[in-house]
C-alpha cells in the first residue's frame, strides 16, 4: 500500500522525485524525507484524505499542532492543490494552543494563519481558534463545548466510544517526546475523561496552554506526525529516539506518546534529516 502511495506521489505532477529513505522492514509507517520531499509527500497525503472525507462526509476535519509542522503544509497552497481541494469543506482545529492573544507571536493560531490559513479559502467560521479573552481553564471548557456541539451536528465524526473522531490529526513531537501539549511526566498524560484540558506549567514556553487529551488524539481516523529535528538515538535526552526505536508503552516518566511503531533492532536511524512519522496515515480506528 505504501509503495503504491509513494509511486502515486511520485507520479503527481508536483512531486519532485527525491530519494526518501523508508524503513519498511520492522517499522510501521515511518518515512525519512528530505525537507522538500516531506512537504511534497505531506501535501499529497493531506489532499488525498481531504478528497476522501469530503466525498464520504461532506466535511474534512483537521486538527493541527504548532511548531515547524506548519511550514511543511506549504505545498498545499500551490497548484494543483490550491485549485483541486474543496477548501469550503475544511474545518480546522488546534491540537494544542497557547493561551495568549491570537496576534501574539507565540500563538499557534497566528503561526497557522500567517503560514497557511490566510493563503487558502477556508470559510472563517470553519476555523476554530480559542477564545483568547479567557484563562486556560475557561478556554479549555469553551473549546470542548464547541467540539461537543460539532460532534452533535456531525461536522466532527464520532468514534465508537463517543469521542470526537477527527479525520486527520497533524502532530509534531518535541525534543523531550511531547506531543500536543502533553509532556513527559505531566499528570495530563493520564487525563482520560476530558476531551480538552489545560496546563499552567508547560515546560515549553509559554506556560499556559490548552491541549487535546490522549483519548481524543488516539480516536483520530488518521494521524500524521512530522518530526523535524535531528534524529539520533544519542539525541540530548534520547526520548525521541526511544519513541521510535521501541514500542514503548506511554508512561508518565518516559514518553508522552505511546508510539504505534515497531522497530527492528538491527536498523538504527541515524538520519539528520527529517522524519515524518505516519503512525497511521491508514485508518487508526
Ligand atoms: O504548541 C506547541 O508547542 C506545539 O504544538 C508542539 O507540540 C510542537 O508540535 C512540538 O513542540 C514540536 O515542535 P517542532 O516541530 O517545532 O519541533
Amino acid at each position: 500500500m505504501k509503495n503504491s502511495r509513494n509511486e502515486k506521489r511520485s507520479q503527481h505532477p508536483n512531486v519532485e522525485t527525491q530519494a526518501s529513505l523508508k524503513w519498511e522492514k520492522g517499522y510501521k509507517n515511518v518515512e525519512v524525507f528530505s525537507k522538500e520531499h516531506l512537504a511534497v509527500s505531506l501535501a499529497y497525503d493531506v489532499a488525498q484524505l481531504s478528497t476522501k472525507f469530503t466525498k464520504e462526509r461532506g466535511a474534512f476535519t483537521v486538527a493541527m499542532s504548532g511548531g515547524s509542522l506548519i511550514k511543511y503544509l506549504r505545498k498545499l497552497v500551490d497548484s494543483p492543490y490550491a485549485e483541486t481541494i474543496d477548501w469550503s469543506k475544511w474545518h480546522v482545529f488546534w491540537v494544542d494552543e497557547r493561551v495568549v492573544p491570537k496576534d501574539n507571536l507565540e500563538s499557534n493560531y497566528k503561526l497557522a494563519n500567517d503560514g497557511f490559513l490566510s493563503k487558502v479559502p477556508i470559510p472563517p467560521l470553519n476555523v476554530y481558534s480559542i477564545d483568547d479573552s479567557l484563562p486556560p481553564d475557561g478556554a479549555a471548557d469553551v473549546y470542548e463545548t464547541t467540539l461537543r456541539r460539532l460532534v452533535t451536528s456531525n461536522v466532527i465524526a464520532t468514534s465508537t466510544n463517543g469521542l470526537p473522531k477527527f479525520d486527520l490529526m497533524l502532530l509534531g513531537m518535541g525534543p523531550d517526546g511531547h506531543v500536543a501539549s502533553l509532556f513527559p511526566g505531566h499528570p495530563l498524560l493520564n487525563e482520560d475523561q476530558k476531551w480538552i484540558s489545560f496546563l499552567n506549567d508547560s515546560p515549553k514556553q509559554p506556560p499556559e496552554r490548552i491541549t487535546f487529551t490522549f483519548p481524543v488524539i488516539n480516536a483520530s481516523s488518521n494521524v500524521a506526525m512530522v518530526v523535524t529535528r535531528e534524529f539520533t538515538t544519542s539525541s540530548k535526552d534520547g526520548r525521541r529516539g526511544r519513541a521510535l526505536e521501541q514500542n514503548v508503552p506511554y508512561s508518565s516518566d518516559l514518553l508522552a506518546l505511546q508510539p504505534s511503531i515497531q522497530r527492528s533492532q538491527e536498523q538504527t536511524p541515524t538520519s539528520k534529516d527529517l522524519l515524518a512519522l505516519q503512525p497511521s496515515i491508514q485508518r487508526l480506528a
